[in-house]
This record gives structure tokens, sequence and C-alpha cells, in this order.
């Protein structure tokens, strides 16, 4: 099976949920037994905050894997890090690979045509991980410079069974400045939508979606609801959930009858559970893993309980 939407509702299904966990490492907030220990290998700072990211990383694919269908790194808390950071990213992306989990790089490329093909080489690895570079199954990309910028990424996706997830709506809250804006009685959302979904439409496999998605924020889920519908062929990518105050109810309406058809990011909330209630009460700090993974089974329950994804438990 090499299509991406199809890999991805696999995995979905196999796991039950839509939970999608953000590996959006921070050096400041990272355990105190990772540091100590990337101090103690290391002597420059870029190599002991990557070496730290890349453990924390690798220790966190190791309690999720079991639990959700995918894994979104954030390129740029590695690449403010230099080739050590860029190296770290890498390595944990081949490591959540080989954990099994579905691997969406969030870069946000984006460019004209003949570079647009460079970035895509470069992330979109899909069924064969040996194909690029940082070897991802998928990438987020923006679409500000056009719809033929998209095409090579399109491209790229297609041969080697990888995806794209297009920024739409995102959850920022400065998101409408440009995304809002009307032309012919359509916001730029609306218009991105439309391309986004006729590429969706024109690269399904033998499901219902095609590999090419969208990212659309849980911190307007009137957009989501509506973008849901404009977009029946798209898979959604929902960042925005927790930290950014969204909760379930906010990401009920970016899934399908069935429960597919979106997956819900939670980064901070997930990585750093330790450091807020009721984690931070529950466990010491040393046992930041099992925060983890209280935190992740919390959130598994409470998109089953209050979105259509209940009906993949
Ligand atoms: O519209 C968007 C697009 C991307 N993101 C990214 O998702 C995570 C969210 O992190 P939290 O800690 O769960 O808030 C982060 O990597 C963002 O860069 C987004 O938030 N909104």
């Amino acid at each position: 099976m090499h299509h991406f939407s199809d890999r991805l509702n696999a995995a979905i299904r196999s796991k039950k949920t839509p939970a999608l966990v953000g590996l959006d490492p921070r050096f400041d907030w990272l355990p105190e037994e990772i540091v100590s220990a990337a101090e103690a290998k290391h002597s420059s700072k870029a190599e002991i905050v990557a070496a730290a990211f890349e453990e924390f990383c690798f220790r966190m694919i190791d309690v999720v894997a079991p639990l959700v269908p995918a894994v979104k790194p954030q390129a740029a808390f590695f690449e403010e890090w230099g080739p050590a950071g860029c190296l770290a990213l890498q390595r944990v992306i081949k490591r959540a690979r080989e954990a099994g989990l579905v691997v969406i790089c969030d870069a946000k490329r984006g460019d004209i045509g003949s570079t647009a093909e460079a970035y895509a080489r470069a992330y979109l690895a899909g069924a064969d991980p040996e194909s690029a570079i940082w070897a991802a199954d998928c990438l987020t990309v923006n679409p500000y410079l056009g719809s033929d910028t998209l095409q090579p990424f399109v491209k790229v996706a297609v041969e080697r069974g990888a995806g794209i997830y297009v920024l739409v709506r995102t959850s920022n809250p400065g998101a409408g400045t440009f995304q809002d804006r009307k032309t012919d009685g359509h916001t730029l959302y609306e218009c991105v939508a439309a391309v986004v979904n006729d590429l969706a439409l024109n690269t399904t496999g033998n499901g219902h979606y095609g590999a090419i998605g969208a990212v659309v924020g849980a911190t307007y889920p009137e957009e989501l609801t509506q973008l849901r519908e404009l977009m029946p062929h798209t898979p959604l990518l929902v960042p925005g959930y927790g930290s950014q105050g969204a909760g379930a109810g906010d990401v009920a309406g970016a899934f399908d009858a069935e429960g597919l058809g979106a997956i819900i990011n939670s980064s901070r909330g997930i990585n750093f559970a330790i450091r807020k209630e009721p984690y931070f009460e529950k466990f010491a700090p040393e046992e930041w893993e099992q925060a983890v993974e209280a935190a992740t089974h919390d959130m598994i329950a409470d998109l089953a309980e209050h979105t259509p994804a209940g009906k993949l438990q």
C-alpha cells in the first residue's frame, strides 16, 4: 500500500485514533537527566542541544508509537541549531518511521516551481525511506507563491507515495489578516481550499482521500467545519488542540461520518505534559515519560468521547 492517505488511514484505523503527536523539543524545558547526559558528551552548545533533542524525541517516540498513528516533528526547533540540529531531525524522522509511525515533517516549504521540487525531493520519501535525506511520509507546504508552485510537491509526492499538507486556514490569532481577505465574494482561504481539493481529487488512491491535504486550525471551529464540507477529498491536519486553547468539541467538524478525514495535533501539551496539571501533581519530574503517556491517553479518550473519531474505537 503506497498511497499516502491509504497508509495514514490504515494507521488511524489500527491505532483507533486520529491523535497526532507533535515533536517540538525546547531546550529550556527538557528533562534534567537528558540535558546533563548531552553536556557530558559534547562541548559546543549546538551539539549539546541537538544530542538532547535527539534523545528526548527518541524517548517520546518509544512512548507514543504504540498509541498513535503519526508524529509531526517541527523542523524549526531543529534547524535553529544548524547542521547538528538538522542531523538530529533526520535521525528522529528515521527512528519514528522505524517505530511504524507515519511522519509528517512540519517545515512549511514553498518556492518557485523548480526550487519547490528540490524541497520536495529533500523531504518526501513516502513509501521508500531511502529516497530522501529527511525521509518523511509527508511535508507541510506554504501555497502563497501560487498553485503552480504546488505542482512539484504533488508530482514528487505521487511518485514516491508521499503526501503534503497545504496551509489553508492556520491556527494563529492573526490567521485572518490575509486568509480572510475577500475577492469576488470568496475569502483567500476558500480559494486555496478549492485548489487543494482539486489536487486531492486528482490524487486519490484506493480510498476517498487524496495525497494532498490541508492544514486547518482547531482554533477556528466554524471554518474547520466549513472546510471539511468544501474539501471532501482532502485529509486535514488540525493543529491548535491543547496549548492553543482548542478542545475536542472544536475539532468535531473536521471528521467525516466514519470518523476519518482528519488528524488532530498536540505538541507542547504532550511533550511537556509534566509541566502542567494534572500531570505536574501526579508525577515526579523524572517520571516525564509517564506524564507523556498519560496525556496521550487523555487526548485519545477526549477525541473518542467528543468527536466522530469515537467510531474508530
Ligand atoms: O496553523 C498552524 C500550522 C502549524 N502549527 C504547528 O503545530 C504545532 C502546534 O503546537 P502546540 O504546542 O500543540 O500548540 C507547532 O509545531 C506549530 O508550528 C500550528 O500550530 N498552526
